[in-house]
């Protein structure tokens, strides 16, 4: 018989850790030289943000203008938490606790004899001083340099990217008994990038300046013309993944509810990130097996199939009318529960049904179907692909597991179990046979890896589930590897963990009642909340009623995505329309707005949009503004982060990225006309270059809409 097994104590420890780590952060950054200036600065900036805003009519005239400033303040604050989280997350990567093993660093040592088609910039100016480290210091262990983009605020004077490795350098030295300075480590590479940027033209072309800045950062600035050149491509060509080194399979395990059961706001965020890792793969060009590993195969079967027996003498004949499976699952229990012959009836159902024997698996489909086609229904609304391959798909795969792992002498008994030990036997082993004969959660996974890898041939298999199920996936890993299936330098594991969702509360998400939140009913409300906001904004007056229905379903769904997938999914997350619904912040409904807004530019402008791609061939993108070389700057970021997210699959990144592109966007179009009009308002000039930088915005926003799985509308 199979059970279902959890494990929470992980859950504890990942928490305890990550709020040690995140203190560790919180202290460093109030102790910063600039915190007071910065906050002082900050405030002026939200006063005057707010200003602007209002005269762009995102914000109602009626709404006190204190309230927005400290509902902006707020914003701006979280936007810059979740820059902290992002900080956390790479501290938890060098603990250990993340078990991604996909990593890019360790191999760039020759430096690339150009930069490929739309290649990371970051990854590329990663590799130059990599190069440039192992040449300047050769003495040292091989070593890959730690470039990053410069904090947005200090871009104009400190370049656009940083290489901060002389610092770690003098440390190193200094443990070995070497003097060096850090600006004297920082110097030395610099010689060594400038010596290239003089002979390489490939590295001139992306590549203005570099800069020797204290205590010991080397500053790149990024070329003008190069900036240019990829602008142009995106206006001309689409937004381009991108070119792949190597195409993988991969197997995302995700969403992955249980039958009869309901499904509940965790596999709702199981299946908001799952589908966008899924989409952020396939955009890269990599071949994805989406997969819903549905829970189908535990002892619940046998009394469910027990009391329909009962319930429904002719269900081989007549579909059983079972609308509410929630009800029949908690009568089947309560007699399980208090019916001693029921009970013994169940166990032999389940022997019945794991013999595959007919009647038993028609009645089995039966109740199958029924969720099925209830989780189908909120695929549909979300715009969710799924292929169903569960538990009970394994049932012949966990049988040959079992002598397979006895023939390695993996097995040892224990109280009648058989079980089997990951690397350290003080933890908990995997339970593969219970003493009773049945299989376990830890059985169909083993089998599952086994086949993911085996059959499917997956060269990285992702799976999506709630933190508290870390430690069994850290022992899947364990026992993959001991047993000779998984092979970490041909197949890569990913256990892409969230956090707990909670109600308003804090408390674990549920109904006034203390009951499971139906998820059908949760998009409903969605829906109606996104209705009131556009009514609110009398928008029902402005658009036709297919318009209307439009934005608010794009509102509705894109709002519930994004609050997801723009929190660190290392986190516990609130769930709150209010917020996520709130169109001055970092949410879905501001920028769907801020999209639509500038989407509607070129409409405006009244240029046909073909005739404007087409310009791209003889009109350069205005660059020369500094808004809008550092708008320009922004967009070139987006494969930066897409090769990030790759590594961590961690969503919020790109969300942060979004806001980033539209903040860009609003400095720039502030500071820069693109269509000047005359005091009738008839237009006197178009600014083409800047259409065409509003173009290239558009497209990276879309495409980022298009990862997250949001849907954008013309009109709002
Ligand atoms: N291969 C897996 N174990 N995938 C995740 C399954 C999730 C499980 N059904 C749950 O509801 O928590």
């Amino acid at each position: 018989m199979y059970v279902t097994n959890y494990d929470l104590v992980c859950h504890r420890l990942y928490f305890s850790t990550l709020f040690l780590v995140f203190r560790k952060h919180c202290v460093d950054i109030s102790f910063s030289n600039f915190t007071f200036f910065f906050q002082e600065a900050k405030l002026k900036e939200f006063i005057s943000k707010v200003n602007e805003l209002s005269t762009q009519g995102f914000i109602s005239e009626s709404a006190s203008a204190e309230v927005v400033a400290a509902q902006l303040h707020n914003t701006k604050l979280k936007h810059r938490l979740a820059v902290l989280q992002r900080a956390i997350a790479e501290e938890e990567k060098k603990l250990g606790i993340n078990s991604s093993t996909g990593s890019s660093s360790g191999k760039a040592a020759k430096m690339s004899a150009t930069v490929r088609d739309r290649m990371s910039i970051r990854d590329y100016l990663t590799e130059v001083f990599t190069h440039a480290l192992r040449t300047a210091f050769p003495d040292l262990e091989d070593k890959t340099a730690a470039v990053a983009p410069t904090n947005e605020k200090y871009v104009a004077k400190f370049g656009d990217y940083q290489c901060n490795d002389a610092m770690a350098l003098c440390k190193i030295y200094k443990d070995k008994g070497v003097k060096k300075s850090p600006l004297e480590i920082a110097q030395s590479l610099a010689d060594v990038v400038n010596k290239e940027l003089a002979s390489n033209p490939n590295l001139a072309k992306v590549v203005d300046k570099i800069e020797v800045a204290k205590p010991g950062f080397v500053n790149v600035f990024l070329s003008r013309v190069y900036a240019g050149e990829q602008l142009k491509d995106i206006v001309l060509n689409g937004v381009q993944p991108p070119s792949l080194d190597k195409r993988l399979r991969v197997v995302v395990d995700f969403s992955s509810p249980n039958i009869a059961k309901e499904m509940h706001v965790g596999h709702l965020r199981s299946t908001i990130l799952g589908d966008a890792i899924c989409r952020l793969l396939e955009y890269l060009g990599h071949d994805v097996v989406r997969l819903n590993h549905v829970g189908d195969w535990g002892t619940q079967f046998g009394m469910l199939i027990a009391h329909l027996q009962d319930t429904y003498p002719d269900y081989l004949t007549k579909s059983p009318p079972i609308a509410d499976l929630q009800a029949f699952y908690k009568q089947s229990k309560k007699r399980f529960d208090e019916d001693e012959t029921f009970k013994k009836r169940a166990y032999q159902c389940v022997v019945s049904l794991q013999k595959f024997e007919p009647d038993y698996k028609k009645a089995w489909d039966m109740i199958c179907d029924v969720s099925r086609r209830d989780f189908q229904k909120i695929y549909d609304r979300l715009n969710v692909t799924l292929t169903e391959r569960g538990e009970s798909f394994y049932q012949k795969h966990m049988e040959e597991l079992v002598p397979y792992l006895e023939k390695k002498g993996l097995l040892e008994l224990d109280d009648g179990r058989k079980i089997m030990w990951g690397d350290d036997r003080g933890l908990i082993p995997m339970t593969i046979v219970k003493s009773d004969g049945g299989f376990t959660y830890d059985t169909s996974d083993m089998a599952a890896l086994k086949h993911r890898i085996e059959h499917e041939k997956a060269n990285w298999v992702v799976i999506v589930t709630d933190l508290g199920q870390g430690v069994h996936f850290k022992l899947l890993g364990e026992c993959g590897k001991k047993a000779g299936f998984l092979d970490p330098n041909k197949t890569r594991l990913d256990f892409v963990g969230f956090g707990v969702v909670l109600g308003e509360d804090k408390k674990k998400f549920k109904t006034r009642s203390g009951d499971t939140v139906k998820l059908s009913e949760l998009l409903d409300e969605g829906l109606r909340r996104s209705l009131d906001k556009l009514k609110e904004k009398n928008r029902h007056t402005e658009l036709t009623p297919t318009e209307l229905s439009e934005a608010q379903q794009a509102v509705a769904y894109g709002c519930i995505k994004y609050a997801d997938l723009s929190h660190n999914r290392n986190l516990d997350y609130v769930f709150s329309f209010d917020k996520m619904l709130d169109d001055r912040g970092n949410t879905a409904a501001y920028l769907l707005y801020a999209y639509t807004r500038i989407a509607s530019i070129v409409r405006a402008a009244g240029v046909n949009i073909d005739d404007l791609v087409k310009s791209a061939h003889t009109t350069p993108v205005s660059l020369e503004h500094p808004k809008e070389f550092a708008l320009a700057k922004t967009l070139l970021r987006l494969n930066d982060v897409l090769t990030l997210v790759t590594r961590d699959l961690c969503l919020h990144h790109l969300c942060e990225y979004l806001y980033d592109v539209s903040t860009a966007f609003s400095e720039f179009y502030d500071n820069c006309y693109c269509i000047e009009k005359d005091e009738a308002g008839k237009i006197k000039k178009v600014h083409t270059g800047r259409l065409l930088l509003a173009e290239a915005t558009a497209r990276v926003m879309k495409k980022c809409f298009d990862i997250l799985n949001i849907n954008t509308v013309h009109k709002m």
